[in-house]
């Protein structure tokens, strides 16, 4: 089993966010985790980082999370936040070549080959352009991007993006979600998503979680699947 979520309540003080949240990933997939806005999906997030109390377990590949040393350093879990400022001047070719970080030790420096990668992961984005450019000069998409490329370089088992798709135009967020059902069917990488871009999941392949629903649980994507959740969204306000 890759992710088993058992019984897992989160929230804050008074609020509980998540009741009882179960669910398991038994193969490599790609998860949709849909929900209205507040509802908790970028909670379930900060549990699986550890930076949240919560009771219940999440296990990696039959282990609890709780008991894993270090589980991005170590390759099994890597993060794209919904925000993540930069707030120096750095090139992007120098950020994105950071997603190598664990194949470094402390202070080692990045080579050719490091930077050669680097490039390839910008080229299959359709970025090279914007190598030697500023980070902090790029616009709010192209930035979202970048960290993408990074999240590629560091080729973690379990991916966790928290909507990499928000600020992209209609071309990129096509090419974001078919690059990230490549991750799954051909590099056998595990994708949990936060995404309000429901439209784009309809040709996808894996499973959608609306964590807006009283049970929520895993449904296998297909069209029906995709336009029943859109309908139940758009019929019923936000759970309190
Ligand atoms: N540190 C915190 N302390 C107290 N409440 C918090 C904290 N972080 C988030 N919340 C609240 O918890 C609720 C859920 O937040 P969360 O970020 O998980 O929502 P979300 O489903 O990801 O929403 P969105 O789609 O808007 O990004 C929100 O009402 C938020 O204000």
């Amino acid at each position: 089993m890759i992710i088993e979520v058992k019984n897992l309540v989160a929230g804050y003080e008074q609020r509980v966010l998540l009741r009882n949240l179960s669910f398991s990933v038994p193969a490599p997939a790609f998860i949709a985790i849909i929900g209205h806005n507040g509802v908790g999906k970028s909670t379930l997030f900060k549990a699986f980082q550890q930076k949240i109390p919560y009771q219940g377990h999440i296990l990696i590949q039959n282990q609890d999370l709780r008991h894993i040393a270090k589980p991005t350093a170590t390759g099994i879990l890597g993060y794209l936040p919904q925000k993540n400022i930069v707030s120096f001047p750095i090139k992007v070719h120098e950020l994105v070549v950071m997603g190598l970080f664990r194949k470094k030790k402390f202070l080692e420096n990045y080579d050719a080959t490091d930077y050669a990668q680097a490039a390839q992961v910008v080229a299959q984005l359709q970025l090279s352009d914007l190598l030697d450019h500023d980070f902090t000069t790029l616009s709010g998409g192209e930035q979202q991007l970048i960290w993408l490329a990074q999240l590629m370089l560091q080729d973690a088992h379990i991916c966790l993006l928290d909507e990499p798709s928000q600020q992209l135009d209609v071309y990129y967020k096509k090419q974001v979600y078919s690059l990230l059902q490549d991750w799954v069917l051909q590099h056998q990488k595990t994708v949990l998503c936060i995404t309000h871009d429901l439209h784009n999941l309809l040709p996808l392949k894996g499973y959608l979680l609306n964590l807006s629903k009283p049970a929520p649980s895993l449904e296998v994507i297909s069209p029906e699947v995709v336009l029943q959740n859109q309908e139940y969204l758009e019929s019923h306000p936000r759970r309190l």
